[in-house]
Order: C-alpha cells, then structure tokens, then sequence
C-alpha cells in the first residue's frame, strides 16, 4: 500500500461509520458548487471515507439549472430554425437565439474549466479540459439538432463532469479512485415511476466494481430498457445514493447537504426547532410526506431492503453531528416533529364513500383522508386530475384551498392524550379537520387559513416542549454507584418532567455497558455485571462525541484522577458533568480554570455539591450566598464523616484499627482510607470550598497534617489493611493527649479570608468537650460559614457527610438541578449562511 492509500485508512479510523468498509456517501450540488467546496469535500472525504466506499455526486452548483436552460434555448431555436426553412433565411430571432445558446454553452464550459484549473495539476487539468472540449462538441451538434432526444443526455453531463473532476482530484492528492457513470449498470424497470430493476443492475455494478479503490458515481441519471439516458427527477442523487445503498449492501448512506440535520420543525421558521438526532424510518418516511424538504419518500425506499441507515449531515461543519434515520428503540421514537404544508385541496364529495373512495385513495394517495365523512386531502397540483377522475362518477364534488398543520411522531396517533394536546395548541385556529393519518405516525390538522409561521412556532412549542431527550452515562459502579442506580428509577418517575432522562450507559474501570437506546433501569447493575464490554477511555470518548441526544450528562462515582482528566473533553463536546470525585475541582489552578473555561464556551454544566459534604447543600448555599453578593470570611468545620465517625465513636476502648475496618466495610470512607486520614480528603474539600467562595487557592496553599505514618504511606491498599493495626498505638496516644487537658481530638478544617490575609489548613485539634465540633452525631459533617450576612452569627449546616444513601442522594439532587435548568434552554440552531 502506498503512503496515500495508508493516510485514507488512518483517516477513516476517524470516522464513526468506519465500522464497515463499502458505504454511501452522497455529495450535494451545493456542496460541490466552488473550488473551495470541492476542497472542503475534500477533507470530509480524508476523514470520514475508506477506499472501498462510494461517493455519489451531484451536478457542480447550478450546473443542472444551466443545463436546463440550454434546453429551453435549444428548443426555442428549433421553433425559430423551423420558420426559417420554411423563408430559407435564418431569421433574426433565430440567429439571437443560437447566439444566446452558443453564450450560455460557453459560459457553463468556462466555470467546469476554472473548476479544473483551480484543483487539478496543469497535465489532469489539460486532459480534464479536453474531454470537456469534445463534450461540449457534442452537446453544440446534439442539443442544437434533436433537442427533444437529446435532453437526458445533456442534463446527465453535470454529473458527469462532477464526478470526472472528483476522481482526478482524488487520484491526484488522496487515494486510488475511478468513476462510473450511472448509465453503464443502473437500469429502470419503469422509467415513468423511476422504479429500479435490482437484479440487473446489481449484476451490471458487480462486474464494474474494483476493490481497494474510490468510487466515484455520477447520481441522478440511469439507463432504461432502450438503452437512453434517463434522471432519477427532483433530488435524484439522494435516490441515487440510497440506490448504491441497495445494490452494494452498505449499512450507512451519508447525504453531505447544506443543512446539519432534520429538524423538529424548519428551523429557518422556527429558531426553537430541535435537531432529531435519530429518527425511526416510518417517521423519517411520514415527515417527507408531509413536506419537509431534506426527506423524499423515493430516497428513503430503497433503505429497507439492507436495513441500511440513512445520515444526513452538513458538508460546511462536517464535525456537528447531524441526523441518522433507521431502526431505534424507545428513545427515538419519542421524538416529535411538527410539519406543515399550504397549497393544498380539501376535495369533498358523495364518490368518496365507499368502493370508490377506497380507489380514490389508491390512485391519489392522499396527504389524509376520512371516506366516512366524505373527503380527501391533496396538494393543489392533483386537482386537476382528481376531478376529471370523478367526472367519471358523476357525482358533485366541491374542491377547497385549505392547509395542514401536523404532529408526527412514532404512533403519535394512537397516544392518548396527543388529540386533546393538538387541539388544544389550535384552539383559536379555525380547523376544518383532525385527522390522524392512516399510518398512525402523524396526526393533522386541515385549516382554512394559510398556516402561519407565527401558527406553525406556537404548535411547535405547544407540542414539542417535553419532547427533549437528556441521556445519562454513570461512571464508577462501586460502593455510591451502585446506590445511585438503586434510586434513579424512582427518582425519575418521581420527579416531574425526568422522564425525558434515560440511562445509555454504564461504565466502570476498564469495561462499559452501553446502550444507545436506554439501559434497563429496573435491572441495570445486573445487566452491567453480565453484558459489560471491554471499554477505555478512547473508545468511551468517541462514543459520547458523537451521542445522539439533546443533552448528555456524565455522573462521575469514580474516585479516579484518570477519568477526572476527561473532563476537559466532555466540556469541549458540549457534555455535562455531575462529580461525585472531588479529583477535578481540587485540581491544579490552571487545571481548574480552564475546565470552568471550557465548560462556559460550550455551554457545558458542571454541578458537585456531593464533593463536599455528601449531601449536604454546602456547596450550594456558598454559591447562593455570592450570588446575593455576600462575601465570604470564614469557613471552618468537621469536613470527613469518615473521621466524624471514628473520632466520635473512638473512646481508646476498642482498637483504632478495628473501627476504621468497620467504617470501610460500611461504605463511608474513600475507596483507600489513607485519602481520609491523611487529611487528603479533607483538604480537597476545604479547596472546593474556597474555590466556591471566589478565592484562587491550590492544595499546596492548604496546610495539611498527614495522620499516617510514613511506612504505611506508599504501600498497596490491601497491605496497609493488613497492617493498620500500627495505627492503634499512635492514635491511642493522640486521644490521651488531649484527653489529659479534658479535651477531644477532632480533624478540623479551617479556611479564614480577612483583611486580605488568607489562612487554610487541616489538622487534628484538641477541642473541648463542649465545642460545637465535639458535639455531632457519628459520621455528621459541619460546616460553619461567617460572612458579611452572617458575621457575628455563623451560619451552620451540619449532617451526615458520608454514606451511601445521602451521598447517592445529593448527586440525584445534582441530577434534578441539571435536568430542570437542561428543560429549560432553547435549542441553539445554527443555520448554514
Ligand atoms: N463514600 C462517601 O460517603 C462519599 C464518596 N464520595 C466520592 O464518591 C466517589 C465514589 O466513591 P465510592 O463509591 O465509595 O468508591 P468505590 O471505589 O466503591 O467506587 C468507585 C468505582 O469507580 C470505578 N472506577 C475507577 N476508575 C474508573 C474509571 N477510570 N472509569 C470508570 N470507573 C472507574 C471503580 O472500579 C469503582 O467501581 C469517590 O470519588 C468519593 O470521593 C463523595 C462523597 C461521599
Ligand atoms: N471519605 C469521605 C467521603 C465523602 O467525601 C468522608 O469521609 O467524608
């Protein structure tokens, strides 16, 4: 393999449809319009394709719409050519007219030469222009002498020419690649209905194909039984593209587009309309019937013979996920969509009853229809041919120009309450008709007025405002995890508005169990135990860049710096994160900084009340206090319910060692109990803490007095459990101390800001018995805020600050925080210029 073969294979590795080599990739007109598009499809094609893919092109630009015009002047000189003979002298008309053909003819071939002269190097280029010289020979004698006949042969010439510059491009500067024009396999069974002969033309394509190379093929044109040229109509090359699908078996077809998605309705008139990230095939098929302009019902069909799934994606901002359409679960098929179309007939008429209405419907397939009450729904363009079809019949028919508005969805039609929502959202609407459609995955709504955009936004809101999806993806299964996964069933169906939330993935150290379409919440550990898949951080990474839903959020149980060194990148994609693991936000200044940096340019959330306190709103009511502009003296306090609990409980009775195997085995210290007593733990909280309160800290500002000794410092965990029993005597002593001055041993933290003098430390202290920080209850946390509101009188929060149920519980009052501020944003659309 040659370097440049070897560099499209790196790049593919890139791409998250790399799975299977052989897709579909579909480049558009627009995007193929200018030297810096096709170099910019380029670039999609070095990432995103692997050589045994096919791309399927449309004409450069407005080559098409030229093309067309050249026959409309073609055929206006045939009519002026034909008066002449008949005179014997060329008319004036008719020798404007071969002016203004020749003109246009030369204009087209000037912009396919500056194209190849932009992109290709000056040999391809001379060869490139030659072809194009002899072609245009051709169109000038053919178009000029049997315009008719010649027509699809001309209008194939823009597809032509655009895959012809591609391929050289491609075998100049990327990878090993050749181009096929259409006509050569793709044959026509019925050229009227643009239905393809498969068999025939799978044989035909087969015996064409070359391994290990690009292929190039012309979209929008075949063959038909007669050999003659013949297009596919209106967005043929996304037909194409679907057709290659079918033919060659490939499970992805990307159309590369000017538009990033399918939206929930035109974002163009609905600045809140929400990008459907994945969209069920009936639903992808019913909003294409009902007009919306990315989706035709003909590009969709050929999908379903290979379950080949359908991205549409912008060739303008190639990173920004867009929408894939195919089989889903449940999450999918959740999403809402509200389409409308004007220009339409109301055709009312006895002949609708019946066996006729039954026909009726067959022949004109209407956009819906109720025969019991007598009428058919169809665009404008059918009336003419519906009413001479009922001329037939005799009967009086009244036609009406009416518009629809509808919901589609998945089975929309057979949720309950989705009626008396809709009719609700156009109560002041004068509506002829609620319809739901036969294919029960749109309801709609017959109006007698123009649909308004104004209409079209308050149905949009109206119907699709709990429609968003936000997906969690838990970290760390362990002692909390778990707890937390106990709960979250009840919680979501607990709190209103959660049940948009849906569990996608679990992962844990080294393996990951994830779903796109929803993990099971009622069995989830279980099925992670089972089902978990080997999963590192990459691959973790890759898959949560490109998730499919409207929100992600990442809940981190891990105690693990590691994972806590993702952040960065879950911010940079827009992720957000609850931590439960203190590891980020006591990192480094800079670190810390640029996380919050991060997170802000992306509109990325971050929430970690559980790091401080467990539960406990301390976190929370800092931010609260310097939101209502307080400023923060002091905040001093027990900070460790693991050493809350032993130093409560540790009377020298028992060994010190025996209490802390007990306060392990009940979940309540760090993963390793040296975080805890080595004062790590409580340091890192006093830093959030003051990082909280405004002020720019590191660790190494905090003073810290480590409670383990030195020789069981650096050794495994299990060995230090094995030997903890060293710590009895040292503790022993600690507590006699103090106890000889009438006092108790507490680990206290203390951070004082005054008079611009800042003092932060973590240390065991001696502290009367009467000393609030004496008197808790086991494993209770305090924490004790003076500031300008509360400056004489401190403010106390006090409670248990660690344990499984209030831990796992502060991070689900994260989770509600998040999710209800995530329910509330509007959609950001960025329109393409
Ligand atoms: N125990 C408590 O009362 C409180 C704990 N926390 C914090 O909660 C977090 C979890 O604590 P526990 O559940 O007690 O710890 P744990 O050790 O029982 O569970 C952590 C889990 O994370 C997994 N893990 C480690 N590295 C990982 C990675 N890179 N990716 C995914 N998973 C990874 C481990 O395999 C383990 O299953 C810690 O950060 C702790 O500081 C916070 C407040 C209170
Ligand atoms: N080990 C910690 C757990 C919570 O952060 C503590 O004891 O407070």
């Amino acid at each position: 393999m040659n370097d440049e073969n070897s560099a499209v294979l790196r790049h593919a590795a890139k791409n998250h449809l790399a799975k299977l080599a052989g897709n579909i990739h579909k480049f558009g007109g627009s995007s193929l319009a200018t030297a810096t598009c096709i170099e910019r499809v380029m670039n999609i094609i070095r990432e995103h394709c692997q050589l045994n893919d096919i791309i399927v092109v449309s004409a450069n630009g407005t080559t098409t719409n030229a093309l067309f015009h050249l026959h409309q002047l073609s055929l206006s000189y045939a009519v002026q050519q034909s008066e002449s003979l008949v005179t014997g002298v060329e008319s004036e008309p008719s020798k404007t007219l071969r002016e203004q053909f020749n003109q246009a003819l030369r204009a087209l071939a000037g912009e396919q030469k500056s194209l190849i002269e932009a992109l290709l190097n000056a040999s391809t280029a001379a060869r490139l222009s030659e072809q194009l010289a002899s072609d245009v020979q051709v169109i000038s004698q053919q178009l000029l002498a049997n315009p008719d006949r010649f027509k699809n042969d001309l209008l194939a010439y823009g597809e032509v020419w655009s895959a012809r510059l591609l391929s050289a491009l491609l075998n100049e500067s990327v990878c090993p690649s050749y181009m096929l024009d259409a006509r050569e396999f793709l044959l026509l069974a019925d050229e009227k209905a643009s239905v393809i002969d498969y068999a025939e033309s799978g044989r035909a394509f087969a015996a064409l194909q070359k391994r290990n190379s690009l292929l190039i093929v012309t979209g929008y044109i075949a063959r038909n039984k007669d050999n003659q040229s013949c297009t596919l109509g209106r967005n043929g090359s996304d037909y194409s593209a679907t057709i290659m699908a079918a033919l060659s078996k490939a499970r992805h077809v990307t159309l590369w587009t000017d538009v990033d998605g399918i939206y929930s309705a035109d974002p163009r008139k609905v600045p809140q309309a929400r990008k459907l990230h994945r969209l069920p095939n009936a639903v992808a098929r019913e909003l294409g019937r009902l007009g919306n302009p990315v989706l035709h019902a003909k590009t969709l069909q050929p999908l379903t013979q290979h379950n080949s799934h359908l991205h549409v994606a912008s060739s303008f901002a190639a990173d920004i996920s867009g929408s894939e359409i195919g089989h889903f679960g449940h999450i999918a098929k959740q999403e809402l969509a509200v389409t409308e179309l004007n220009d339409l007939i109301l055709a009312c008429s006895n002949s609708f009853y019946g066996d006729s209405g039954q026909r009726a419907v067959q022949e004109f397939a209407p956009i819906c229809y109720n025969l019991e009450q007598g009428y058919l729904l169809i665009p404008q363009r059918q009336q003419k041919a519906l009413s001479q079809w009922l001329a037939s019949y005799g009967n009086q028919v009244s036609f009406q120009p009416v518009a629809m508005i509808a919901v589609v969805g998945h089975s929309v039609a057979t949720q309950g309450d989705m009626r008396a929502r809709f009719k609700k959202a156009l109560r002041q609407q004068k509506v002829l008709h609620f319809q739901p459609a036969s294919n029960k995955h749109s309801y709609i709504a017959i109006l007698a007025e123009p649909c308004t955009t104004e209409l079209l936004n308050t149905v949009h809101t109206r119907m699709t405002k709990d429609a968003k999806n936000i997906a969690l993806v838990v970290a760390g299964v362990g002692n909390i995890g778990q707890r937390f996964l106990t709960m979250l069933p009840k919680q979501l169906a607990r709190v209103t508005g959660l049940d948009n939330v849906h569990l996608v993935a679990l992962a844990g150290r080294t393996k990951a169990l994830i779903n796109t379409d929803g993990i099971d919440l009622s069995n989830a550990y279980q099925d992670y135990q089972q089902q978990a898949q080997v999963c590192d951080s990459t691959h973790l990474l890759r898959w949560l860049s490109k998730h499919p839903y409207d929100e992600l959020i990442v809940v981190d149980i891990t105690a693990s710096e590691a994972f806590s060194n993702l952040y960065h990148d879950f911010f940079a994609h827009g992720i957000h994160v609850i931590s439960a693991n203190k590891w980020a936000a006591s990192s480094s200044t800079d670190n810390y900084q640029q996380l919050l940096a991060t997170a802000e340019k992306n509109t990325s959330l971050w929430l970690g009340n559980a790091t401080v306190g467990a539960g406990l709103p301390i976190n929370r009511t800092i931010k609260e206090l310097l939101d209502s502009g307080d400023e923060i003296t002091e905040i001093s306090g027990i900070f460790s319910g693991t050493l809350s609990w032993l130093f409560q409980y540790y009377d020298g009775e028992s060994p010190f060692s025996q209490l802390l195997a007990q306060a392990l085995a009940e979940g309540i210290t760090e993963p390793d109990p040296r975080e805890d007593l080595s004062g790590r733990d409580v340091q890192r909280k006093l830093l959030i803490l003051a990082r909280a309160a405004g002020v720019s800290l590191s660790l190494q500002d905090i003073e810290c007095q480590n409670l383990v000794p030195e020789s069981l410092c650096d050794i495994p965990l299990a060995e230090f459990l094995q030997r903890s029993t060293e710590l009895d005597e040292l503790f022993l002593q600690h507590l006699q101390r103090a106890k000889a001055k009438g006092c108790a041993i507490r680990y206290v933290a203390r951070f004082i800001n005054k008079n611009d003098k800042i003092v932060a430390k973590v240390s065991l202290e001696q502290l009367s018995e009467q000393h609030a920080f004496t008197q808790l209850t086991p494993c209770d946390n305090v924490f004790q805020i003076n500031s300008q509101w509360y400056q004489d009188n401190a403010l106390i929060i006090r409670g248990p600050g660690a344990g499984r149920d209030v831990t796992a519980g502060g991070i689900h009052a994260d989770l509600v925080a998040m999710c209800q501020q995530l329910n509330h944003r509007q959609p950001q659309v960025k329109l393409p210029a």
